[in-house]
């Protein structure tokens, strides 16, 4: 398995405006991206572009969101997970599977548009881990 780039990283906020804020005027960030919701992830999405990354701002989407727990121990938000893109989903998940990682849920579409499973913080030394398939390159 070739582990690719740090696609981004997830930070769980309770409002994604805010963050967004600090990100312009905080940080300079130039250009934020329009947020997005993401229902069957149970998430509000907006991506931070950096030069070689993305911030990833999420925010919970209905009461059964995935971070309304995390926000309940984290109540101003935090770094929630990190994402690396692997060139193909199913070798992915072959591999991690056969190394005894526990993998959340089934894997499904993610905020790229790509296919994405998460890697339980607890088998990877306390760090969420998504795995999302590379985009593919346009011709
Ligand atoms: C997919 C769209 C988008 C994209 O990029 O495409 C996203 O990334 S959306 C991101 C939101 N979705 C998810 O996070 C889905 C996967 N997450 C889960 O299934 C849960 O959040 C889970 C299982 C990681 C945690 O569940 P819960 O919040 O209910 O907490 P638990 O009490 O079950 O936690 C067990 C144990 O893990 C520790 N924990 C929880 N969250 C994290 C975290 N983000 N980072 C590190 N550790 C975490 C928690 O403290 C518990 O540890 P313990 O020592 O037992 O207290
Ligand atoms: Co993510």
């Amino acid at each position: 398995m070739k582990l690719g780039r740090l696609n981004h990283v997830g930070v769980a906020t309770p409002s994604i405006e805010r963050s967004v804020a600090t990100y312009r005027e905080t940080m300079g960030a130039e250009v934020v991206r329009d947020p997005f919701d993401l229902p069957a992830q149970g998430v509000r999405v907006c991506f931070v572009d950096t030069p070689n990354s993305q911030i990833e701002l999420i925010e919970p989407l209905g009461a059964d969101s995935p971070i309304v727990k995390f926000l309940e121990r984290n109540p101003e938000g935090g770094q929630h997970h990190v994402c690396f893109e692997v060139p193909d989903i199913e070798a992915a998940h072959t591999w991690f599977d056969g190394k005894g990682c526990r993998i959340l849920g089934p894997t499904r579409i993610g905020a790229h548009g790509t296919p994405i499973f998460f890697l339980h913080p607890k088998d990877m030394g306390g760090v969420l881990t998504e795995i999302m398939e590379s985009p593919k390159q346009a011709h």
